[in-house]
Parts: structure tokens; C-alpha cells; sequence
């Protein structure tokens, strides 16, 4: 909930940019192909089908900025967006993880590709890690907020799909995973929740990105 005049103030510029201009600039399979770190940068991250295209589109305001596909762990690189004009930042689209089935050599090619940016972007000012709120954090979110704590960049955890499930469930998912999360040296202890279908949440995470790129 946006409560006072400085938050609101923030939501409002946040809303503002986000309606401007948000522009694909470029997709990175490997490191060489990294922009440079011109501007500050929030990583979106979470496991295959967790969200993350659905929730891009709903931050930015647009239909399809991100791809939203039905085909869990297509996108395998940093997808970077441009917000503003002139540029105030950019978002990175980071590649899913936690796929059943992939074979051991895609795991430790997104695995390489993931930690190397994480630890050589000194732009990167924040990471989110989205979860699905019916399912709560799984091995592979906590592999990857180890990877962050030891990469000592900041994350913030963002339940996505909120619509899906009963506000009893998802209060307790949402304490569980606040608790979980005070255990990471690098996790924000607030808990983000989102419905990219219903927009719910969406106001705060915009807030929240701005706030971390000012930083
Ligand atoms: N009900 C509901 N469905 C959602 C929401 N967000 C995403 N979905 C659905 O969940 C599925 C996966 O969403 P995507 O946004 O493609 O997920 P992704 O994490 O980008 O997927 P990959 O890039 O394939 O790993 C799609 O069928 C979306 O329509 C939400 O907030 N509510």
C-alpha cells in the first residue's frame, strides 16, 4: 500500500516513466554481447513459467514487451529495456532457471552466464526474485538468492500470480517466504505481491524500481 506524500510522489514519477519510453535495446546469450554498464540496472529473474514476461509487460504498460510464452525456459539470455528519455535506466530480463528436465550442459551455461553478470555488474543495483505465489520459494529460488547473497547484490522477493490462489493461502505463503527471506544476508525482509493479471501490486514494484535505481 502507497500511504504517504513521498511514496506517493515517488509512485507517480514511477508511473510517469514507466508510460514514457521503454524500448528493447538488445538480447545477450553470452557476456561479450553485455551493453555497457552506462545506466543503473534491476534484474527480474525466477524460475521457467513463473511470470516474469507477464509481469515486465505489466510494470512497463505494454501488451508484449517481453515475450509471454506458453513454452516454459525459451528465454535463454539478458534481455535488455530501455525506460526514459533520455535513458534513466534499464531492466534486465534475466533467463529462467529451476527447468526439470534440461540437460546439464544448459544448466551450466545459464548458471556462468547468470553469476558472472551478477558479480561483475557494478550498475546492477537491484535483482527481483519472482516466486509463484502458489508454490512459494523451491531449491532452485534458494540456489539462486545464495548466488545473490554471495554476490552481495541486493534482491527483493516478488510473489507473482496473486490472483490464483485465496487471500488466506497467500498471506501464509507470504510469511513463510518473509521468513525465509530475513535468513539471506542480501534479501529485502518486505515481501512484493503481484497479479500481472489484475495489476494488483504493480504501483509498489514501480515505486520500488525507481527508489532502487536512484540509489
Ligand atoms: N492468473 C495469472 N496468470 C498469470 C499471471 N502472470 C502470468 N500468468 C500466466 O502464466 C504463464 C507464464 O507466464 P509468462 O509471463 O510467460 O512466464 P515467464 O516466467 O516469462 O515464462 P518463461 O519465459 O517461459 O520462463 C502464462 O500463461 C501467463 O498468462 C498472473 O498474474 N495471473
Amino acid at each position: 500500500m502507497i500511504e504517504n506524500g513521498s511514496e506517493e510522489a515517488l509512485a507517480e514519477e514511477a508511473r510517469r516513466l514507466f508510460s514514457g519510453r521503454v524500448e528493447f535495446l538488445l538480447s545477450a546469450p553470452q557476456l561479450k554481447f553485455l551493453p555497457a554498464g552506462d545506466y543503473p540496472e534491476v534484474a527480474f529473474c525466477g524460475r521457467s513459467n513463473v511470470g516474469k514476461s507477464s509481469l515486465i509487460n505489466a510494470v512497463t504498460g505494454r501488451k508484449a514487451i517481453a515475450r509471454t510464452s506458453v513454452t516454459p525456459g525459451r528465454t535463454q539470455e539478458l534481455n535488455f529495456f530501455e525506460v526514459g528519455e533520455p535513458t534513466r535506466f534499464r531492466l534486465v530480463d534475466m533467463p529462467g532457471y529451476g527447468f526439470a528436465k534440461a540437460p546439464l550442459k544448459v544448466v551450466e551455461r545459464w548458471r556462468s552466464l547468470v553469476r558472472t553478470y551478477l558479480r561483475g555488474r557494478a550498475v546492477l543495483k537491484r535483482t527481483l526474485v519472482l516466486v509463484d505465489a502458489r508454490h512459494g520459494l523451491k531449491d532452485s529460488d534458494r540456489d539462486m538468492m545464495t548466488m545473490l547473497d554471495e554476490a552481495a547484490v541486493g534482491y527483493r522477493v516478488v510473489l507473482t500470480k496473486a490472483d490464483k490462489i485465496k487471500a488466506s493461502e497467500l498471506a501464509a505463503t507470504c510469511e513463510r517466504t518473509a521468513t525465509e527471506a530475513r535468513k539471506h544476508v542480501a534479501a529485502y525482509p518486505q515481501i512484493h505481491v503481484t497479479s500481472a493479471e489484475k495489476g494488483a501490486g504493480v504501483d509498489e514494484l514501480r515505486a520500488a524500481i525507481l527508489s532502487d535505481v536512484r540509489q
